[in-house]
């Protein structure tokens, strides 16, 4: 242990360790407490063990009240805690309690945060164990909220925060983080945090909240997982102005001077952590997130969850809808209203599906799809001044402007919103696509629910129940005439946990379009006739850690199939080893 130790300490990576000490080939796990059954008795490390007042400050290893009677004595707790022991079960209840009394989701928010700052595994457990009720919390849309006003609510760092004041020294930066096994990282410049714009520094809300999913949802341990905001600064006036704001206070640095921190950071990431480090992007502004996914998608392991994640969620959804539509996706005629990254991200891989499925070139499966943008239906005669990843969908087509009149021309069964624009499908609209279509499908994927498109009330009531409805944020269920429709979520969550966990597990170094399709096409053999019948294209999220090994096993096969796994030789059964490689959020015993 002495030795591990010391490895430990200069930051060794643990694949260097013994092989045994790792699970089943699978997810790193330095401390061993995921290893041991849960009746084994595993050593509270950090570096040295923690003991006391220390133990009971230390969010990774505190269990509060929960402290046996026999730990208290072993561990030097006595008199720092009131006599009575509880369960992680009754803590669960009690703070779920608390909670539920705050009217405020801000504060509810907040309540999450410092729970996760006070006792780690409670707070993953109240978050598995409620994921319905606590996602729109730690996520969309209150994270929203959170971000727009870190400034006020900010009380300890939660990820790291590369500025230009690092430039040059971002290795060193990577180095101060405390562990040093990361799996995952999640990383934003804030230039587009959700629907809400530019929110510079602020952003890292969006890190921390996607990662805790990836604990919660897809059974990443915590401390492979590091949230990361790139702060070049913040267009906005607002925020530069508010004497609470916690980044940079100068204008966005752009060109030359942007570039070249990011690139200090991917090299540096790499050279800290490896090959096999996840990089998610996220919520970067279009003009940035479609070169850097480009630019790295080469040479490191990343993913755009804005363009890739969104992507696989919706077609998993559409082909669920399929069922009920009838056909396949060929046979359909699709429409966006918003033509950026989860526009053209989801456009893509519809149309790669498409053309996987009927053999057909991508160049005439993307026929079937049409994008509007804020000047009107994407058409050949806008091509030059169009940006670059808009010029695919450019069909053949009179310029058409206004989203009625372009739903009118083009007719489509799909209308999908990724505007980032509240309230743009209209009750005309709504009510054009059910004169054309027996069921409509509308996604009103915006975030947070501000931006939505349209409620689930609306879509319901203007087609008079004949729509399938779903969006990013959650509404709740709707009655109309008597019938109670249910609303899918379609939102990345269902997929980036178990995309990245079947990354992490088979050691994948690329991120493959197949393993896009195999996480949607697992996603979607997870949707049921009971579920259909309610209107849902989604499976219920309670179900997700499942979900997310599904996910996770297809996307590991992809990996291994495509020759870009290096965790070998590979599982046989990669369904129970992803299982096994979950974290669990169960108290363990103290020595
Ligand atoms: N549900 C999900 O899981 C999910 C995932 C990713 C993004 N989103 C949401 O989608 C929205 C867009 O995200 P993005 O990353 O694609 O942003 P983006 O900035 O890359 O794209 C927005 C697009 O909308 C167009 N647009 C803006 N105003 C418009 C208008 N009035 N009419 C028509 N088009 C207009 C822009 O020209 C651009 O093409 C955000 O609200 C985001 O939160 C949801």
């Amino acid at each position: 242990m002495e030795s591990t130790l010391k490895e430990m300490r200069d930051g060794a990576s643990v694949l260097d360790m013994d092989p045994k000490s790792t699970v089943g080939g699978g997810v790193e796990d330095v401390y061993g407490e995921d290893r041991a059954t849960e009746d084994q008795l595993v050593t509270p490390w950090t570096i040295s063990v923690a003991s006391g007042y220390t133990l009971l400050r230390d969010p990774h290893h505190n269990k509060g009240l929960a402290f046996t009677e026999k730990e208290r004595d072993a561990h030097y707790l006595r008199g720092l805690l009131p006599p009575t022991t509880i369960s992680q079960q009754l803590q669960e209840k009690k703070l779920m309690n608390t909670i539920r009394q705050y009217q405020l989701p801000l504060q509810k928010y907040t309540a999450m945060m410092e729970l996760e700052e006070r006792n780690e595994r409670l707070f993953y457990k109240l978050l598995i164990d409620n994921v319905e009720e606590l996602l729109p919390v730690v996520y969309t849309p209150t994270v929203g909220e959170a971000c727009q006003k870190y400034g006020s609510i900010f009380k300890r760092p939660q990820g790291l925060y590369i500025s230009l004041k690092e430039k040059g020294k971002v290795l060193d930066v990577l180095k101060n983080w405390p562990q040093k096994s990361i799996q995952v990282i999640v990383v934003t410049d804030g230039e587009r945090i959700l629907g809400l714009g530019d929110l510079g520094c602020q952003g890292i809300g969006i890190p921390v909240g996607k990662l805790s999913l990836y604990t919660a949802l897809g059974g990443v341990r915590p401390s492979a997982c590091l949230p990361v905001t790139i702060d070049v600064g913040t267009n906005n006036e607002q925020l530069l102005k508010d004497e609470f704001y916690i980044g940079l206070r100068q204008r966005r640095a752009t060109g030359q001077e942007y570039s070249e921190l990011l690139h200090e950071f991917m090299t540096a990431v790499k050279q800290n952590y490896g090959e096999k480090v996840l990089i998610q992007f996220e919520d970067f502004a279009n003009h940035n997130a479609f070169d850097l996914l480009a630019k790295y998608g080469t040479t490191h392991l990343v993913f755009n969850d804005d363009i890739q994640g969104t992507a696989a969620v919706v077609l998993a959804g559409l082909i669920s809808a399929l069922k009920l539509l009838g056909g396949s996706l060929a046979d359909h005629t699709f429409l966006f209203l918003g033509a950026g990254e989860a526009g053209t991200g989801i456009a893509e891989l519809i149309a790669l599906e498409m053309s996987r499925r009927s053999k057909t070139p991508l160049e005439e499966t993307r026929k079937k799809i049409w994008l509007t943008d804020s000047k009107g239906l994407i058409v050949s005669s806008r091509k030059e001044s169009l940006q670059h990843f808009k010029k695919p969908w450019a069909h053949e087509h009179e310029p058409v402007k206004g989203l009625l009149e372009v739903v009118k021309a083009i007719k489509p069964i799909v209308l999908i919103g990724t505007s980032g624009v509240g309230k743009t499908f209209t009750k005309e609209v709504i009510e054009a696509m059910a004169s054309f279509n027996e069921k409509p499908l509308i996604l009103a994927l915006s975030n947070p629910t501000s931006q939505s498109e349209c409620t689930a009330q609306e879509a319901y009531t203007w087609t008079k129940g004949k729509a399938i409805f779903a969006s990013g944020s959650p509404f709740d269920p709707v009655e109309y005439e008597g019938k109670v429709f249910v609303p899918g979520q379609s939102n990345n969550a269902y997929i980036f946990p178990g995309l990245g966990l079947g990354l992490v597990i088979s050691g994948a170094i690329r991120v493959h379009d197949d393993m896009l399709l195999a996480a949607a096409e697992a996603l979607a053999g997870q949707i049921k006739e009971e579920y259909l019948a309610k209107g849902l294209i989604y499976p219920p999220l309670s179900n997700i850690r499942k979900i997310s090994v599904q996910i996770a096993a297809n996307v590991a096969a992809k990996a291994y199939e495509l020759g870009l796994a290096t965790r070998l030789p590979r599982p046989e059964n990669l369904v129970k080893h992803a299982e096994s490689c979950m974290y669990s959020p169960a108290y363990r015993y103290y020595r």
